[in-house]
């Protein structure tokens, strides 16, 4: 095929040739973009738009490795035209790029991709964006500035909410170098992060300070690090001497399921740190255990995914809920014919990892296009074990705030231009715009999102007068026994007048003029308690009491958000059927088939856009052939569409099972 590496690299000289009349006429039309803020500045500057987006996508490709080109890739002696020098010998084959950096912020790669004409070969040029974009000379440090820091996903994890770091490409093109990058970097900083942000809790708590929390030691780090190869998932922190007929260590398969909350916990060896020297030491321990074995591009290749969790607990806050940062090492990309050479189980174990990377493709796209269009979208993250493990992130319904960061490599080489396509088209969709600023939304009682800054401070207050009144009750109670005891009786407790129950609190202070709802459902739980703590008026509620409503009430601030998110998606696809009555001038009739209200409505989530799409073209024929479009067309358009749904998702359910009834062997 013309695209295949060694034709490329037979074509060299003349690809050679074509890439740098292209380079040329690019720079005289516009320069090269560099990043918006120089690394010198990145710490003092402001966050930037995309620091606010749920999804950040970033490109990434590597230097050429000394003698990598002329190792790796070899032209085909027999092949037309093959370059020969004068001795007949094919010459050594040099590095020839395949990607060209064209903007760093926006991210732009271009990728050259060979191709042949019956004139003779040629060479498109296919630009891909994304929100950053590294080239070669980037190194390892600026990658997790640009990327981690800028984010504040370690700020974002110590607050309660979910930072989740993916690194996706082909095999060799760099996953495993930026991956242990950023985990030693995080190793790094990571404790002296939690030591700052714990002192500021222990200054906004005042006297109440935990014995040995001075130093502001408050958070507890618990790290696991599984391996999903295939189907199969490992413990990486067990230590095994066993190994299997290829070689490989055996290990006891971990079972990766829902419980019965609904929570995605694997069995995993847990390990307790406090220290970046302990966790730099685990991570090596992990590291070194990872199953490695050659493919056919990279003598070590990774064909597992490698996943790092660290959970944070904040110890001030416990019923908070607990931070966590997942970094995950993909398995290589590359597509299934490239372990055609390979045994019946590596066959397997790639045709899994090509299905979990595609599951993780859908789980991201609708991640994003949910964050950008401030709406809702099916997330299938149940239908594969890469994607459960990954549940924190794409589920809905969760109340921690979450942020997925993609970092995508690939290939420096032209050879593996086409690997390289494959892998920034995988990416590029990610790239998201945030959501505009829109005008206030209608007043909703049930919608805090709605709520203006009065309306704000009147449910505050009934959630601290609730509070206040059962602290003054339990007081009495307990002062009631001690009377009890002493043989005599408490006067009974009257309901305070009008205005005169101390709620412990300065409201104001919580929610300043000018804040509303809104605003404090964007706060992390840790702000917003340490919000309620510096607020504390008067002795009528303790820190501890104090701390422990400040939870509770963030925690229905965020459920009343998310029941009113999910009222609005039910609205929304009702909207939507209105608009097709409106469309088509009538009421549509019933289907042949009776449908679950429930069930139609996720089959148009799952089609998205499609549904319409499908409708009108249906719609459209009907009318251009004259059929009976209410009685005939719409119901068998929309019973086919059905059918297509109910065998999807009997797919995914029976997946699901298998997965249960495997994990339970
Ligand atoms: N940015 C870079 N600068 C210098 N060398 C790099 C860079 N990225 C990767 N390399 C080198 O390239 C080689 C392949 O990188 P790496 O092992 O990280 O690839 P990978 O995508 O993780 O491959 P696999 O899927 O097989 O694990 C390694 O020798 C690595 O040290």
């Amino acid at each position: 095929m013309a695209t295949s590496a060694t034709l490329t690299t037979t074509y060299l000289s003349t690809f050679r040739t074509i890439l740098d009349e292209w380079n040329q006429n690019r720079l005289k039309i516009s320069p090269t973009k560099g990043f918006r803020v120089p690394l010198v500045e990145l710490k003092q500057s402001p966050p930037s738009k995309d620091a606010l987006k749920d999804v950040i996508v970033a490109f990434r490709t590597r230097p050429s490795l000394p003698n990598e080109a002329a190792d790796k890739f070899h032209a085909d002696p027999d092949a037309k035209d093959a370059p020969v020098d004068e001795d007949g010998q094919l010459p050594a084959v040099e590095f020839c790029s395949g990607i060209t950096v064209t903007s760093a912020e926006p991210g732009v790669f271009v990728a050259h991709v060979p191709g042949m004409k019956w004139s003779g070969p040629t060479l498109t040029h296919k630009p891909y964006e994304a929100d950053l974009a590294f080239g070669p000379d980037i190194d390892n440090e600026e990658v997790y500035q640009r990327t981690v820091v800028t984010n504040d996903i370690l700020s974002l994890a110590l607050s309660g909410g979910v930072g989740c770091i993916l690194a996706y490409g082909q095999t060799g093109s760099g996953k495993t170098y930026t991956m242990e990058s950023v985990e030693h970097r995080i190793a790094r900083d990571l404790f002296d992060q939690a030591r700052v942000v714990g002192k500021r809790l222990l200054l906004a708590q005042g006297g109440d300070v935990p014995a040995g929390a001075e130093s502001g030691d408050i958070f507890e780090f618990n790290v696991t690090f599984l391996e999903l190869l295939g189907k199969h998932a490992s413990d990486l922190l067990e230590s095994t001497e066993e190994v299997d007929a290829q070689g490989n260590p055996v290990r006891t398969e971990i079972a990766v399921r829902e419980d019965k909350v609904g929570n995605v916990r694997p069995n995993l060896i847990s390990s307790t740190l406090r220290t970046s020297a302990e966790l730099e030491e685990l991570i090596n321990k992990a590291l070194s255990h990872r199953r490695t074995s050659a493919t056919l591009r990279n003598a070590t290749s990774s064909r597992s995914h490698a996943m790092l969790t660290i959970s944070i607990k904040n110890t001030l806050l416990p019923y908070a809920d607990e931070g966590q940062l997942i970094l995950v090492d993909l398995a290589g990309s590359e597509r299934y014919e490239d372990s055609k050479d390979h045994d019946k189980q590596r066959m397997e174990e790639a045709r899994d990892n090509n299905k979990s990377l595609m599951n993780l493709k859908e789980c991201v796209r609708a991640k994003a296009k949910m964050a950008a269009e401030d709406g809702f979208v099916h997330i299938p993250w149940r239908s594969n074990k890469l994607t459960m493990l990954l549940k924190p992130i794409f589920d809905i319904e969760s109340r921690q705030p979450s942020k997925a960061l993609i970092i995508a490599h690939v290939s420096p080489h032209i050879q593996d231009s086409v690997h390289s396509t494959n892998t920034l088209s995988y990416a590029a969709p990610f790239k998201t715009v945030p959501p505009k600023p829109r005008g206030p939304a209608p007043y909703d009682a049930e919608d805090p999102r709605t709520w203006d800054h009065a309306k704000t401070v009147e449910w505050l207050t009934t959630q601290f007068t609730k509070r206040a009144l059962k602290t003054r009750q339990v007081d009495w109670n307990v002062k009631a026994k001690a009377a009890k005891l002493a043989g005599k009786t408490l006067k009974p407790l009257e309901a305070p007048a009008p205005g005169q129950l101390d709620l412990g609190v300065d409201i104001l202070k919580i929610c300043p003029e000018g804040y509303t709802a809104k605003n404090l459902g964007t706060l992390y739980t840790p702000q917003f308690v340490q919000r309620c703590l510096e607020a504390r008026s008067g002795e009528a509620l303790t820190m501890d009491t104090l701390k422990n409503a400040a939870v509770d009430m963030i925690g229905n601030l965020f459920y009343l958000i998310i029941t009113a998110k999910s009222r609005k998606r039910n609205e929304i696809m009702k909207s939507r059927k209105k608009i097709a009555v409106e469309a088509y001038g009538e009421a549509p009739p019933r289907t042949t088939t009776e449908y679950d209200e429930e069930e139609f409505l996720e089959a148009q989530i799952f089609y998205g856009t499609d549904w319409q799409k499908i409708i009108i073209a249906a719609h459209k024929k009907y009318k251009e052939e004259g059929g009976d479009w209410w009685n005939e067309g719409y119901p068998k358009t929309t019973d086919a569409m059905m059918d297509k749904f109910r065998v999807h998702k009997a797919a995914v359910e029976a997946e699901k099972a298998a997965a249960a009834e495997e994990a339970d062997e």
